[in-house]
């Protein structure tokens, strides 16, 4: 639609171009005098004249440049390399990553969780809410300061006092504090401060890190970390809540086959299940009459340890025998508590408790399921499912307290560590790359490969590569092989593979696990873990399609030639070709009863003969054909064959 003359008279490209050249470079009117002159050009001698008061960075380089009198040519393939390996800007580089690990260990006794502060019989309930209000608020200010004043990046810690308030009570009622850890990281899901504070309350208190999900590392891996923690004083255990269950299940399966099986009467039916009912209850109190388990849980042994002993043969380690490497049983884990606890000696008459604590989705729930040997507390995936504290009564002596997940302060060295710790949640997150070159640094190449049956091309050496895949390399990868494309781009979803694939390194499908603080570089602490992924075949799927040798009989006759075919595929082929319903059929609309005629369902195929002339009766309209249409060929576009 042609605008508005008014309008459409100082619009268009050449206008825009004509009004964009001679911007504000009106002729000067006669009697104007050139005050402020730096344009030595030739041009018109209007142009010289003009005041600059103001340039934009190009401008003033150019006019330098031009009073200079340098002359500037564009010059290719003129390119100095400063560095040939590209760093993610949101990943630090090895030396700046020492640099800040090294302040955060200066710095760790800043990084406190909040008190609750001191009240007696005379507080009133007001007075010490507002007392715990006060104390939480300079506890955030403080930390505040860690952050923007001083630059610290921490873990997005718990800023609800409700839920701190619950885990003071947790501390309050409990004799043992148990620190749930991911076994893949246990330092970073530690807070030393959490142990102080315990003690604080009360110097009896015990605490206890139990590091759950002990089957994602090797045998090996745990004995560096069990010869770490002793030579730090760490008390400890090796549990994997998953093993737990699965191996409660077995014996569950086994009970009910024998329950069925058994031709016991009703009333001794009822007994069996009130005594299995009881049974953990009893096991339960026998391990709390227990006194004599040693320091280091030398009474483990005796236990027979199903699932470490899978996971031993699965790994096949050098020597068994070394105890604390062994992943906990229920019943072991429950004999340990129960002494560490009974050592505390809080209050010999009450009943023993322990409270669990811990960052969301380390396990907590599964734990706790695997202790009560039934699933009464919800077990998800999403972090921060738990949000009440939960005293469950494993026994009349013994007792659970279940903290709700909190993340506590900590240092963390990116944002993209933390994701891959599970402490950010995925699906919000909008930066990928950090996370994913963290996954593509920490896992070789081939064991990714491996693992998605992908192939990840990488930049060559020559050309500045370094053999590790960059984020964006792994995410078009696993985008192209899972074909999945962005709506309307075809182009690969990285956003989305960059999700599966955190998703998979949280949930331990990539093994990594971080070494303890000694000597031990990162890739010798998980070559193991690592080779075993390489060389472990995945489980065999069921395949639909039977072997060709099952189904073709090999056998052939005295010809060496014709197949032997037995009776039974004789009489296969003979109903198969006998019966009038085998055989190629039209279904949908064309599916009239009788055989298939092309004619019938193609009628212009009626017109032509076999050489493609129309037949007599020809059904080609009147402007079609010889001499008639356009375009007849005749049989000019007939095949010739020469006889
Ligand atoms: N491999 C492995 N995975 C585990 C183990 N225990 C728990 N998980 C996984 O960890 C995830 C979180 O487990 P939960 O028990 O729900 O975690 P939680 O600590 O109770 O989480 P909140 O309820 O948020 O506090 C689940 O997806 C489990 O499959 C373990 O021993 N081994």
């Amino acid at each position: 639609m042609p605008l508005p003359r008014s309008r459409g008279k100082d619009t268009g490209l050449g206008k825009a171009i004509i009004r964009d050249r001679f911007k504000g470079n009106s002729r000067p009117k006669d009697g104007d005098t050139a005050l402020h002159t730096t344009d030595l050009d030739d041009g018109a001698k209007w142009t010289k004249l003009q005041s600059i008061t103001q340039q934009s960075d190009l401008d003033e380089f150019l006019s330098t440049a031009q009073l200079a009198g340098t002359r500037f040519t564009a010059e290719k393939m003129n390119i100095k390399v400063i560095t040939n390996t590209y760093q993610n800007p949101f990943l630090l580089s090895a030396d700046k990553e020492k640099e800040t690990l090294a302040r955060h260990e200066a710095n760790k006794e800043r990084l406190v969780i909040p008190r609750r502060p001191k009240w007696d019989k005379t507080t009133t309930p007001e007075q010490l809410d507002r007392n715990e209000r006060d104390a939480f608020l300079q506890w955030r200010r403080d930390l505040a300061v860690l952050q923007e004043q001083d630059n610290f990046l921490l873990t997005p810690f718990e800023r609800n006092l409700e839920v701190w308030r619950q885990l003071w009570r947790v501390i309050e009622r409990s004799d043992l504090v148990v620190q749930i850890v991911d076994a893949r990281n246990p330092l970073f899901f530690r807070s030393e401060d959490l142990e102080k504070y315990v003690k604080e309350i009360n110097e009896k208190k015990k605490c206890m890190l139990l590091i759950n999900k002990a089957d994602l590392l090797t045998a090996r891996q745990r004995r560096i970390w069990a010869d770490y923690l002793d030579s730090q004083g760490i008390r400890h255990i090796f549990f994997s809540a998953v093993l737990a269950h699965e191996s409660l299940e077995k014996k569950q399966n086994i009970r009910a086959e024998n329950e069925a099986n058994s031709s016991i009467d009703e009333k001794e039916k009822e007994n069996f299940e009130e005594n299995l009912s009881n049974e953990k209850y009893t096991n339960i109190d026998n391990a709390i009459s227990t006194d004599n388990l040693s320091e280091n849980g030398d009474e483990m042994s005796e236990h027979p340890n199903v699932n470490g002993q899978e996971f031993l043969e699965n790994n096949n380690t050098d020597d068994p025998s070394d105890q604390r490497e062994r992943i906990c049983t229920t019943e072991d884990l429950i004999s340990i508590l129960v002494s560490e606890a009974k050592g505390a000696g809080v209050d010999q008459d009450h009943k023993i408790t322990i409270g669990l604590v811990g960052y969301p989705n380390v396990g907590k729930s599964f734990t706790i399921n695997a202790l009560l040997g039934e699933k009464r507390v919800s077990v998800s995936s999403t972090p921060g499912k738990t949000k009440h504290f939960q005293a469950i009564h494993l026994s009349p002596s013994l007792v659970l307290c279940d903290c709700p997940g909190l993340v506590f302060p900590n240092f963390a060295t990116t944002n993209g560590d933390m994701v891959c710790n599970g402490v950010l949640p995925i699906d919000q997150l909008r930066e990928h790359t950090g996370p994913i070159a963290l996954i593509a640094q920490r896992i070789p190449k081939a064991i990714l490969e491996a693992i998605y049956g992908i192939k990840i091309k990488v930049k060559p050496i020559e050309e500045g590569g370094t053999g590790i895949p960059s984020a964006e390399e792994l995410m078009v990868a696993y985008a192209v092989s899972r074909g999945y494309t962005k709506p309307g781009h075809g182009s690969p979803d990285e956003s989305r593979a960059a999700r599966y694939i955190l998703k998979d390194y949280v949930n331990g499908k990539l093994p990594y696990c971080h070494p303890p603080p000694i000597e031990i570089s990162k890739e010798e602490f998980n070559a193991e873990i690592h080779d075993l992924k390489l060389y472990t075949k995945p489980a065999k799927k069921k395949s639909i399609i039977q072997p060709v040798s099952s189904t073709v009989n090999t056998e052939v006759a005295s010809d060496g030639v014709t197949p032997i075919r037995g009776d039974k595929s004789r009489e296969l082929d003979k109903s198969f070709f006998n019966n009038q319903s085998s055989g190629a059929r039209i279904t949908g609309k064309y599916s009239i009863a009788g055989e298939f005629n092309r004619v019938k369902f193609y009628p212009i195929h009626a017109t032509l003969s076999d050489d493609a002339t129309p037949t007599n009766g020809s059904r080609l309209s009147s402007n079609m054909g010889p001499g008639k249409k356009r375009h007849w060929k005749g049989r000019k576009n007939q095949k010739q064959f020469k006889i």
